[in-house]
């Protein structure tokens, strides 16, 4: 039953224990039994065939037992909606210590009165050791979402990357009317009409794609649950310049090796944005789907200078806060 080969290669499907795949762990090469586990899901341990190992039975090569099992995460990507949250989460992936749900289960917003056994049911099988993610940007936004999170977990890591507002507000209209091409242009959607005095339009801060911007006011309310130094802030601007340089801070956040590094990704000049050289499940290289990385609606500079003036404050707080300049404008 048990297949022993000195050859590693990479899980074979979008899910890491979702096909016959062998990995190194700490030295130790675990194979999956196939056949018991459509029964029992459970992975069974090889130690790495030694010189003296190598001579006896292949029982003595058993060292341990694996069971893959659902569980609740133990990280979290929070926010924020058009940061590069699923690059980022497409990046992790590939470290073969984390196992990540692939869609957002939107679990601590829409569906809580599911309880917790459905969040669970949602996760990936894991491994013991394995850290279990998943990525839902609206949390960071959701009044409800850091009461919640650390009722499931007060030890939970939460990842946020943010971007520059004002581009991550044109991302998010961007989308908007890619879905609704019949909504009124940007400027007038960010100015709310009034009367008197000049200048004739207030910033409508209420205007969804301009209040998740304001991320000094989201973040106040995870701090309130949550110590500052669980919670890690990803820069959406370089997790596009430096993508190895970003995974190599979240992999140390996350406690992990630092496996995903620069030798996993390529700038892809036509794309414009760093691309897989081999994503998770795949030997061909792979950038991220036609809706990440979209040209933008085209602004009037004078509204993007409104909004960057309307931003500066909110920013500076935001700086001051988690204690890092992201150097938005
Ligand atoms: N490697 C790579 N490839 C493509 N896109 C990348 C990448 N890294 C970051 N980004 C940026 O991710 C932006 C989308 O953010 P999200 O994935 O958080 O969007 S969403 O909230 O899940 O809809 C997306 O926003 P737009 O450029 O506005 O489309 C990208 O700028």
């Amino acid at each position: 039953e048990l297949t022993e080969s000195p050859a590693v290669r990479s899980p074979a499907s979008d899910d890491h224990l979702g096909s016959g795949w062998l990995q190194v762990r700490n030295g130790t090469v675990y194979t999956r039994n196939l056949a018991a586990e459509i029964k029992t899901d459970t992975i069974v341990g090889l130690a790495e065939p030694s010189a003296a190992g190598s001579a006896g039975p292949p029982e003595t090569n058993l060292t341990k037992d694996w069971t893959a099992t659902r569980r609740l995460p133990q990280a979290m990507i929070i926010g924020v909606k058009k940061g590069g949250t699923r690059a980022l989460l497409e990046f992790l992936r590939l470290h073969p210590d984390i196992r990540a749900l692939g869609s957002e289960p939107h679990f601590f917003d829409r569906h809580y009165a599911r309880g917790l056994d459905w969040y669970r049911s949602m996760m990936p099988k894991a491994l013991e050791g394995q850290i279990v993610m998943e990525k839902t940007p609206r949390y960071f936004v959701s009044a409800e979402a850091p009461e919640r999170v650390h009722a499931m977990s007060r030890g939970v890591k939460l990842i946020v990357v943010v971007r520059d507002p004002v581009t991550r507000a044109i991302s998010d209209y961007t989308q908007i009317i890619s879905k609704t091409p019949n909504i009124p242009p940007f400027e007038g959607l960010v100015l709310t009409v009034v009367l008197s005095p000049p200048p004739p339009g207030q910033i409508d801060s209420q205007w969804s794609p301009l209040w998740i911007g304001l991320y000094a006011q989201h973040l106040e309310r995870w701090l309130a649950w949550f110590p500052r130094h669980q919670i890690h802030l990803v820069s959406g601007e370089t997790l596009i310049s430096d993508p190895a340089g970003e995974l190599a801070r979240v992999q140390d956040f996350l406690g992990l090796q630092r496996i995903v590094t620069d030798k996993h990704f390529y700038f892809n000049k036509t794309k414009g944005f760093p691309c897989l050289k081999k994503p998770e499940g795949s030997s061909k290289p792979h950038c991220l789907g036609k809706t990440k990385g979209r040209t933008h609606a085209s602004i009037r500079p004078a509204v993007v200078r409104r909004l960057r003036d309307f931003y500066r404050p909110h920013n500076q707080r935001f700086y001051r806060m988690v204690g890092q300049d992201f150097g938005w404008q």
